[in-house]
């Protein structure tokens, strides 16, 4: 599998060393990368062994099976249904992008028009199996997220001193103002009730160092109650390594014939 990368962050140099250095993908290797800070993309492409694209273009021209997006929401409106019709499986880690319907309802048509498909790994939170399963009869009732992270994490946050609410409201509303954080609660969105009905609190916390997700939700089946503790990425103290494990894992499972959950 020839893999194409949008952005080199800490996500997209995770994927790099684990597949390319560490041949933790079976079949597969990043052949491909398309970045914005050049000088750091064709850094990482000689370390790495792989070609770095300046033109989108001739990026998606170099042969590829599948391009793993690890940018931002704006890279993702930009480029993923550029990437679906050249006629290529996408993985999104700005999921958020998908709080924008007319976007997502886009990405729907085209990949059924190239039957490609779309993968939105879990992230850095957990829970989404239950939240399917309580939604095949409808009858999932309410859904929340509790995000708590440190200060430095929360970039509107820093001079914040004491644990702080520092927002309430809608996965929708959530999204807007945290691009950077707020990608989980709309992966809980799609699998469960949509981005106005699920909520979300977030709290600034000078005293813990993880990053911290409880996810609750009620229906027909009982209550969910479900909290990560995740360790944030050394370079990114906003994006969670638990983030960059769920990229890797959903590309290790995409061809496996025995579907677990
Ligand atoms: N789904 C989830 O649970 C999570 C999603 N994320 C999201 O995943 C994405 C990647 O996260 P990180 O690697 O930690 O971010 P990062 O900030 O470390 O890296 C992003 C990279 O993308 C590059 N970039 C930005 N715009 C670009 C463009 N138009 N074209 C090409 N490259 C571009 C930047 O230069 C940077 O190198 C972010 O949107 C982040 O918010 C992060 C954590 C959890
Ligand atoms: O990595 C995390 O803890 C969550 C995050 O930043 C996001 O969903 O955007």
């Amino acid at each position: 599998m020839r893999l194409g990368l949008i952005g080199c962050g800490n996500i997209g140099e995770f994927l790099l060393k684990a597949i390319n250095k560490d041949g933790l993908l079976q079949g597969g290797r990043i052949v491909s990368i398309y970045g914005r800070r050049e000088e750091s993309a064709a850094h990482l492409a000689d370390k790495y062994g792989t070609q770095f694209y300046r033109d989108f273009g001739s990026f998606l021209d170099s042969n590829l099976d599948m391009v793993i997006e690890a940018a931002t929401i704006e890279a993702a409106k930009e480029y993923g249904c550029k990437v679906l019709e050249g006629g290529k499986d996408l993985v999104l880690s700005s999921i958020g992008v998908m709080a924008d319907d007319a976007f997502a309802e886009r990405i729907r048509e085209v990949s059924q028009q190239h039957h490609v498909n779309v993968f939105l790994p879990s992230g850095a939170i957990g829970g989404l199996d239950v939240l399917k399963s309580a939604k095949a009869l409808n009858e999932l009732d309410a859904v929340s997220i509790t995000t708590r992270k440190p200060p430095r994490a929360l970039s509107s946050a820093t001079s914040i001193d004491k644990e702080t609410v520092i927002f309430e409201g809608s996965a929708a509303e959530a999204i807007k103002l945290f691009p950077r954080n707020m990608n989980v609660a709309i992966v809980l969105s799609l699998a469960g009730l949509g981005s106005e009905k699920t909520t979300v609190k977030m709290i600034a916390d000078p005293e813990v160092v993880k990053n911290s997700h409880l996810i609750e939700a009620t229906g027909s089946f009982g209550k969910l109650k479900l909290e990560v503790e995740n360790d944030p990425m050394p370079n990114n103290p906003k994006t969670s390594y638990l983030a960059a494990l769920s990229v890797l894992a959903t590309l290790q499972n995409k061809d496996k014939t025995v579907h677990v959950g």
